[in-house]
């Protein structure tokens, strides 16, 4: 994350007042309308229900109760009763309505968000931290959720409530109605000085759970090195501190709802003492009936839940908003990186591959430097294996995510088989051209789901495609030297990824490179994908991927694939055909590795810290690993002669 940087956090409010920023709901809200307006309609019901009692009171107050007529007092009554239980009716009923469609609005603005996160370039991804799109999937939705099965609902309906519940006490008595109307405007002034200091705090707090989700996150992905640097309480502190820096937010919106709690209990209270004051003294001047005392105070009464509400309705309101800020602040992400409108289709693509002129530079790179790809023209015939090789930082590993768009070019074009690369669909591009990475990635489905990845059409069950799947799966395992797969608990079934077995990384590599190979591109490109390999298997590897680039395939039946690999190590340079320099920022020799060891002395440079760095690992391997020694002693024992990490 670069700290200079920050998206989703405070000052990235939105400018929109917060009905019309509510109002971008609609578009997902719209399916469940019609259930939400009946769930609102039977709110509704329940409080004029409610509403409708001390109106029976009165009419029964001042008529058969003044009057000593005994036998209308029980319809009455059951009038009274058939109220209540029509209130409740009507409460479950509004559960009821609004309980699913709102299920149905989170999973759509759910699913619209994985979506758009999918399709949003690997350039937005760099820039926003994890957890704050994890807090927009799932916290944000869920606040959004509850608000339209719950708070929109009730804030509808004790607004009406009020209106109409005032207009009630006006019309018992003016005076008396408007002595409690006056009486509350000091809530009015401290709702709108609420709103805006509450959504500030709503804003920041949001946005501090959303951090403090990514330090989980990163946390639980480094835990390995966390322990292995005995820095898990650093970590701690680190998270503690943002944890209570959340911590504090909150206790500042819990003050703040509590200020506002306050008003909404003190002032309908104050307002209704002096209704009493002012009622007793119109009843003693015979301006009011006692009936109508009742009446009066039994609708302030109901009154009162809708009066105090209207604060938590308004901060949950508050609240929502932020959340669909945050969310719209993705749906609304532009996405730099689209599909043309009549994309160029390129049913058999030969492979050749070719940068024309290519300048790239990262969005956030410092202004004043260079950009980091500065012009390369590279050129791949149809089936040639072309070996990246500079100095760490020179830019290979950006130079092959320009191959299949996962940044675009700043200046110049890549171009396959003649068509640049931005003429094809997405999809049609990263058919033709597969990658894996050194960091391989795997998802939690079984092995299969994981190699075929790339291979959509060779899923369901005609048994011909089937066949076809099994075929193409035991191929491309071959070649990665992944038999290990066979001998897991449920062989190629076993679920592997974050919730299934861990594996180490090289398994993780060359499962990696399976799922590549078995994507039979036109062209691949391996962004070291060896380098977690121990150097037999390395060479292993190698040897069947030499056969399968040369048109040999695992079967000797393959047409050939143009490769483009980043090499780390001297022994992937020996795969390759021909081998670019990079070096700042162009492309500075092309030719075999023979070729450039004569002419270039920059090349020689790489090389030789390429093997260097080999030598070392070796070393290394040689130190920690004791069991290959152990391996070679036994092996030695048996022969008669002494085996050396050099020997192998
Ligand atoms: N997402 C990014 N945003 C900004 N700068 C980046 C990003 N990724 C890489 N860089 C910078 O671009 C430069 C080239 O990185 P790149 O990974 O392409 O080099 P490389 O030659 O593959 O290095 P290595 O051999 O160490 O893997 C580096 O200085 C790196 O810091």
């Amino acid at each position: 994350m670069h700290p200079e940087h920050r998206p989703g956090q405070t000052g990235d409010e939105s400018t929109l007042s917060t009905p019309r920023s509510l109002a971008r709901l609609i578009r997902y809200a719209r399916p469940a309308l019609p259930r939400l307006i009946a769930g609102t309609v039977a709110a509704l019901a329940a409080s004029l229900f409610a509403l409708a009692v001390p109106q029976v009171l009165q009419v029964l107050i001042d008529g058969p109760l003044s009057t000593g007529d005994a036998a209308a007092v029980l319809p009455a009554a059951l009038l009274v009763f058939g109220l209540g239980a029509g209130e409740a009716l009507m409460i479950a009923l509004r559960r009821w309505f609004v309980l699913t469609p709102s299920t149905h609005v989170e999973a759509a603005m759910r699913n619209h968000l994985y979506a758009k996160l999918q399709d949003l370039p690997v350039g937005f991804h760099d820039r926003w931290p994890s957890g704050q799109l994890l807090s927009r999937a799932v916290s944000d939705l869920g606040l959004i959720r509850r608000w339209l099965a719950f708070g929109l609902i009730l804030l509808v309906v004790n607004f009406i409530v009020i209106l109409v519940g005032t207009g009630i006490l006006i019309s018992i008595n003016w005076a008396l109605g408007l002595v409690f109307f006056i009486a509350c405007i000091p809530l009015w002034f401290a709702g709108f000085r609420f709103e805006g200091r509450y959504s500030a705090l709503s804003r920041r707090s949001q946005d501090q759970a959303g951090d403090l989700a990514t330090a989980v996150e990163e946390s639980v992905h480094g835990i390995r090195v966390l322990k292995a640097f005995g820095r898990g309480k650093h970590a701690l502190r680190t998270f503690a501190a943002q944890a209570e820096q959340l911590r504090g937010t909150e206790l500042q919106k819990a003050r703040l709802d509590a200020s506002i709690w306050a008003w909404l209990l003190v002032v309908p209270a104050i307002a209704l003492g002096a209704c009493l004051l002012v009622g007793v003294w119109l009843a003693s001047q015979g301006q009011l009936s006692a009936g109508e005392l009742v009446e009066f105070f039994g609708t302030a009464t109901v009154l009162a839940w809708p009066i105090e509400s209207i604060g938590f309705l308004l901060a949950f309101a508050l609240d929502t908003r932020t959340a669909t800020d945050r969310f719209f602040e993705i749906i609304d992400e532009e996405n730099t990186i689209t599909d043309p409108e009549q994309p160029v289709r390129l049913d058999r693509p030969t492979g050749a591959l070719a940068f024309e002129g290519v300048r790239f530079r990262y969005a956030d790179a410092p202004a004043g430097t260079p950009d980091l790809l500065d012009g390369i023209d590279l050129t791949l015939v149809p089936g040639e294996t072309m070996a990246l090789v500079g100095l760490t930082g020179s830019g290979k590993s950006t130079l092959t995510a320009l191959t299949t768009r996962l940044y675009d070019v700043t200046g110049g074009a890549v171009t396959l088989d003649g068509v640049d690369v931005r003429a094809l669909s997405r999809e049609e591009l990263r058919a033709h051209i597969a990658m894996a990475f050194e960091d391989a990635t795997l998802f939690s489905a079984s092995v299969r789901e994981n190699v075929l990845l790339g291979r959509p059409e060779l899923g369901g069950d005609d048994p011909d495609v089937r066949a076809e799947a099994e075929r193409v799966l035991t191929e491309a395992l071959a070649i990665a030297q992944a038999h290990f797969a066979y001998d897991l608990p449920e062989g190629v079934d076993t679920k592997v990824g974050e919730e299934g077995m861990s594996l180490s990384g090289g398994q993780r590599q060359r499962l990696a490179l399976a799922r590549a190979v078995a994507a039979k591109p036109a062209v691949l490109v391996l962004d070291d994908p060896l380098s977690a390999l121990d150097v037999e298997t390395e060479a292993l590897v190698e040897d069947a991927l030499r056969r399968v680039l040369q048109g040999g395939g695992a079967d000797g039946t393959g047409t050939g694939t143009t490769a483009l690999i980043v090499a780390h190590r001297p022994s992937t340079v020996a795969l390759a055909d021909r081998v670019a320099l990079l070096e700042d920022g162009r492309v500075t020799a092309v030719g075999t590795h023979a070729e450039l060891l004569r002419a270039s002395a920059h090349y020689r440079f790489v090389i030789s810290s390429l093997e260097e760095e080999a030598r070392r690992e070796r070393t290394d391997t040689g130190i920690i690993t004791v069991v290959p020694e152990a391996a070679d002693f036994a092996e030695a024992s048996a022969s008669g002669t002494q085996g050396t990490e050099g020997d192998r």
